[in-house]
């Protein structure tokens, strides 16, 4: 289908002898957020590294725009079309927020401008944009981070617990942010997700893991029927 901008088959990985990753299918689809679900350990920081290159696959297949990528380095998968919020949000802590932004454009042409949008998702590096990043909080650092991700232009933006360690009413502005990004801007939205309610709040599409296989998945408005909060405790 047209609107399908990620399509994941039979993704493998292992770290040394461990099998992490145990044969993933899916495909992530414009202007939907995609929720990936699991307890601790279960693999969901792997999937979303392996998508970026940052650890190599042992076999399957990545194809974003109709491009297969999973051979590419990442910095050509940034140029494809991923963008990345790493989980811990890996700021440049002695550079200022401005810097932080311009690392987003390193896969473009030098002189690329970084897009008036990421400024009107958030005002505030706008206001802070001569700071050193390692000075905001937590919450200015994952808006920083999503900020950095989005300076590329990329077509499917991957995120690892942005709501971890953040104080909950920017943890709404952030869900608002997401939204906003799948529904009105047409973005693939993959987002890694400890925390239920949160969730469920954003979710198109679930996919439930547990030990590194997909174990459930449906429709958003479904997961509280289909039981995922109950399977996630288990
Ligand atoms: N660099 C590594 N070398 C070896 N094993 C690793 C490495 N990174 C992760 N693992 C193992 O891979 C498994 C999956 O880890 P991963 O971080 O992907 O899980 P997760 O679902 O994202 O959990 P969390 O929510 O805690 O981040 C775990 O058993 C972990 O111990």
């Amino acid at each position: 289908m047209a609107d399908e901008v990620l399509k994941v088959e039979g993704l493998q990985q292992h770290y040394g002898g461990s099998h992490i990753l145990r044969g993933l299918d899916f495909t992530l689809k414009a202007g939907e957020v995609t929720v990936v679900l699991g307890r601790n350990g279960v693999g969901k920081t792997t999937l979303l590294k392996s998508l970026m290159g940052v650890v190599p696959v042992t076999s399957g297949r990545i194809e974003l725009g109709g491009v297969d990528v999973t051979k590419l380095k990442s910095h050509e998968r940034v140029r494809a079309g991923f963008g990345y919020v790493p989980q811990g949000r890996e700021i440049f802590g002695r550079l200022s927020v401005m810097e932080n932004l311009e690392m987003g454009l390193a896969s473009k042409p030098a002189s690329t401008p970084l897009p008036g949008e990421i400024f009107e998702l958030f005002p505030v590096l706008k206001q802070m944009q001569g700071r050193r990043g390692g000075d905001l909080s937590g919450g200015q650092q994952q808006q920083l981070a999503i900020g950095r991700a989005l300076a590329a232009g990329p077509k499917v933006l991957l995120l690892d617990e942005p709501t971890e360690g953040i104080q909950p009413n920017v943890i709404k502005d952030i869900g608002k942010v997401i939204k906003h990004l799948a529904h009105d801007k047409g973005l693939a939205v993959l987002l890694v997700e400890q925390f239920y309610d949160f969730a469920a709040e954003l979710a198109d599409q679930y996919l439930l893991m547990q030990r590194g296989e997909i174990v459930a998945r449906g429709r958003g408005a479904d997961m509280e029927l289909d039981g995922v909060r109950e399977k996630l405790a288990l």
